[in-house]
Formats: C-alpha cells, structure tokens, sequence
C-alpha cells in the first residue's frame, strides 16, 4: 500500500468545475539595468499568460531557463503581484482580499521549493516545521498538532522518528519529502512545485515524483508541477503548458504535446530531450 493511501478519501471534484487557480492575460514585467549605457530596459518576465489548474488534475510547466516558470509559480501562489492582468481563486478576484480571505488563499495554495536544504530551517525539528503552518493559521491544540505531524509523516512515506531529527539529519530526498508534508499540512487545494526534484539525486528523483503523483490522486489535489525537463513533466502531467520567453505557447494533454506538437519551441524541446524515465518504481527508496 502506497503511504499516501492512509489518508482519508476525499469528496470527488470535477476537473470541469471553476478551477481552485486561474490567470488571464497575465502580465510580469520587471525593470532591469541594460545596454551600454546601463539604460533600464523592461524584462517581460511573464508576458499575457491565460492559465488554470482545478483539483484533481496536474499541469505541468515546462520551458528552458529563464522563460518565467518560477516567476509565475511566484504569482499563483500569491508571493507576487503582477504588473497586470486577471488573478482568480475559486472563481473570485483575487486582488484586494480581506484579511481573512488572503488566510483562507494561504490554506489553500501551497507550494514546494526546489531545494529542500535551504528551503528547511536547519534549527527546527521536522515536529516544529510540520507543526509551524498549524500553529500561524490556528489549527488544533498541542495533542491535535502531534497527531497531525505523524499523520503527515506517514503520508509522505516517513517514520515516526522523522518527527525529532532536523532537516540536516536527513537524506535530500527525505528533506524533499518534509518540505511536500509541510506544503500538505492545512489540507491545501492546490500545491505548486517549483522543480522539486532537481535538486535531489537521481536515484531518489523518481520517488517524490511518484509520491506527488499518489498525493494528487488520494488527495484530490490540484498540481501544477514546473520543469525545465519535459519528461519528468510528461510523466506526472495530465496537462502540459510549454513556455517560451513569458509565454505559454502550446498548450494539450500530456498525449497531444508529445505524440504531435504543433509549435516549433516544443518540437525543439522535445529532440533535445534525453529517453523518458523508464521504470520509475525501480529505483533506490528515497
Ligand atoms: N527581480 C527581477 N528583476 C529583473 N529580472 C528578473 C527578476 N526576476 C526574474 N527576472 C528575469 O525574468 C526572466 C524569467 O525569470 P524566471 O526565474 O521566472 O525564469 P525560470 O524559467 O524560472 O528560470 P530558471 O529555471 O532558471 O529559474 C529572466 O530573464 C530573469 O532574469
């Protein structure tokens, strides 16, 4: 049984229902220093992007570096204000949110870094990071919040003594798979992974691929899930957008894209792409 089979079903949501996230004509434009004359010139970081993700599905962000992937995983999850454009939450404006609605945002859109070590304090005890989200959003009492933990632990495929050792005392996979129980601790509608396996050995890469892919389906989740490898995207995403200089310039199922891509960037990615990870259930636990 896989770890994330303990968790409680959740209700079924459709994929056609609004989407938990949505962006229309979005814009994200920073000033620069540029040319010879250190004139400043505007970098059109994310330049008239329409995207959405729902609960229950994955949509995978693929592009070289630079393209403005982490920039707009910067804008979902509310960490930056775009220079213009439409930013909905289940269907509502987001931009001038009251207090309480920015909390409820907070609950329900999460996200995972790329790099667990820095994205871990070093200091705290994975108890403390698990128990950090619920103690700032008011969840539970001291006896509630250590169920929590331990039932996060066994979420992401980890043991009960996790809970004591710091993020330093761990694998890098291990880390990642803190950091992934930490974005799921407020039961979040949507999570945003921002490369979360680039930075872990190849050997373990396949497992918190597979654990994300497991958390989606039990939890209902919504993901969107950003690479610069569009194999590590084809295989986690029902849905594939392909950016390319702060656009989104194919969008399809992961079928589509692959087997007949439409636009030359996405044909370039694709012949410069290594052979897909072959059998990802086989490789050394994380
Ligand atoms: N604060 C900033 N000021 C100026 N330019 C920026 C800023 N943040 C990002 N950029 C520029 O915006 C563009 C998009 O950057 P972004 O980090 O979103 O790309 P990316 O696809 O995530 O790249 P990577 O995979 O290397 O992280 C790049 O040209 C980057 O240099």
């Amino acid at each position: 049984m896989s770890p994330a089979q303990h968790v409680a079903p959740q209700p079924a949501v459709s994929t056609t229902s609004t989407p938990v996230l949505e962006l229309k004509d979005l814009h994200v434009h920073h000033r620069a220093r540029g040319g010879k004359l250190f004139k400043p010139t505007i970098v059109r970081a994310v330049d008239g992007v329409d995207f959405s993700v729902s609960r229950g599905e994955t949509v995978g962000i693929v592009g070289e570096s630079g393209c403005g992937k982490s920039t707009l995983a910067s804008v979902l999850v509310g960490l930056q204000a775009p220079t213009s454009g439409t930013r909905l939450f289940n269907g509502a404006e987001y931009t001038g949110r009251t207090a309480a609605q920015r909390k409820e945002f907070g609950r329900a859109v999460s996200i995972v870094f790329q790099d667990p070590s820095t994205a871990l304090n070093p200091r705290m005890t994975v108890h403390d990071i698990l128990t950090d989200p619920l103690i700032i959003h008011g969840v539970g009492d001291t006896a509630s919040r250590d169920a929590r933990v331990y039932e996060l632990l066994e979420v992401v495929g980890l043991p009960r003594s996790a809970a004591e050792v710091t993020p330093g005392q761990i694998s890098g996979g291990q880390r990642q798979r803190v950091a992934i129980a930490r974005a799921l601790a407020l039961e979040p509608e949507v999570i945003v992974a921002d490369e979360p396996t680039s930075a872990l050995d190849v050997s373990v890469r396949a497992q918190v691929l597979n654990l994300l892919g497991d958390l989606k389906e039990q939890l209902n989740l919504g993901m969107v899930f950003i690479s610069h490898d569009i194999q590590t995207v084809r295989y986690i995403s029902d849905r594939i957008c392909v950016m390319n200089a702060g656009r989104i310039v194919e969008e399809g199922s992961a079928a589509q894209v692959f087997d007949s891509p439409s636009n030359d960037y996405t044909k370039t990615l694709l012949g410069a792409a290594p052979t897909l990870l072959e059998n990802p259930t086989t490789t050394e636990e994380a």
